[in-house]
């Protein structure tokens, strides 16, 4: 078996609750101090923890997901190998599903269609309403970035510019495979990342100290948000893109789904982010180019600094 390495710490990752209708408005006093915790450990760690209400992602709603999910990867490779099935694998433990446009309800009914032609509203459904719950998310925490960094006035255009590709992952257990090694350490090529996962835990944050930090979730309606490279780069390097892998530590099956932002055109950092004790650190990077650029990771070198690094 390969076996991860660095041992884990006690450590636990920051919590930010915005399970109050408030704190999800711009300007109320929970949105303020959101928005602060949400930046202190995107420039700390890359991540944090984000609660929301139960009632905007219940436990059913879940449920239907990751039963149908189940069903999903059990199906025979040649259909889920199909022709723009979106699926694939980085490792013999490892299987994922792709939706592009996947905050999109014509994009999850098509997905749908293509692998249970009677239908499967439940799953449609559940998708559909989680996908933009995440979407909904993501464009409240990067406004909290946006304006935390005096340049709220860019969030429209980047809400307008933003593609959101929903992905869904499967871990076999690695008694099975022998594979206890999810996914290897590596950020994310987006500019957001936002996950949920069942049950299973196994994601690990890298610390700036090199500890690694076990996710898990202090209630069933919590997500992961992610930090990417391009935040980093839009940032002019203030935000720390997250550095991440899975660990297989139980003999589970373990799913889990994200929504991966992807900022289409250049992006240039802002003005308001470059001044002599912040030199500018990135040329303007094209993000659909750098996704699809023949960069490999490596673990610890950043990919995107040497892409685009000054
Ligand atoms: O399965 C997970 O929790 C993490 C997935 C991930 O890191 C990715 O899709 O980039
Ligand atoms: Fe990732």
């Amino acid at each position: 078996m390969t076996m991860s390495t660095s041992p884990q710490t006690v450590a636990k990752l920051p919590v930010v609750d915005l399970s109050k209708e408030d704190s999800l408005k711009p300007g109320t006093s929970s949105w303020l101090s959101a928005r602060k915790d949400v930046c202190q450990a995107l420039e700390d760690l890359g991540c944090f923890i984000v609660i929301l209400s139960s009632n905007k992602v219940s436990l059913e709603l879940q449920n239907a997901i990751f039963t149908s999910l189940n069903d999903l990867f059990d199906l025979p490779m040649e259909i889920k190998n199909g022709g723009g099935s979106g699926y694939s694998t980085l490792n013999p433990a490892h299987e994922a599903f792709g939706i592009i446009h996947g905050t999109n309800s014509e994009e999850t009914q098509k997905f749908t269609d293509c692998f249970w032609p009677n239908g499967n509203d439940q799953f449609r459904e559940s998708v559909d309403s989680c996908a933009k719950v995440m979407a909904e998310l993501d464009r409240a925490v990067t406004r909290m970035v946006f304006e935390n960094y005096g340049a709220g006035k860019y969030h429209d255009d980047h809400v307008q510019s933003t593609l959101y590709h929903l992905r869904f992952n499967k871990y076999k257990e690695p008694k099975k495979t022998g594979i206890d090694v999810g996914l290897g350490t590596h950020t994310d090529k987006t500019f957001t990342t936002i996950l949920h996962q069942n049950h299973v835990n196994g994601l690990e944050i890298n610390t700036k100290d090199d500890e690694w930090i076990g996710c898990e979730y202090p209630v069933p309606s919590s997500f992961l948000f992610l930090a990417g490279d391009v935040l980093q780069v839009w940032s002019n390097n203030r935000i720390r893109p997250c550095r991440h892998r899975v660990s297989l530590t139980e003999n589970k099956v373990r799913y889990s789904f994200g929504l991966h932002s992807i900022k289409e055109g250049v992006t240039t950092i802002p003005d308001e982010l470059v001044d002599k004790d912040h030199p500018l650190r990135f040329k303007p990077l094209n993000h659909l180019e750098y996704v699809t650029a023949k960069y490999v990771s490596t673990g610890t070198d950043s990919i995107v600094e040497a892409y685009c690094g000054i």
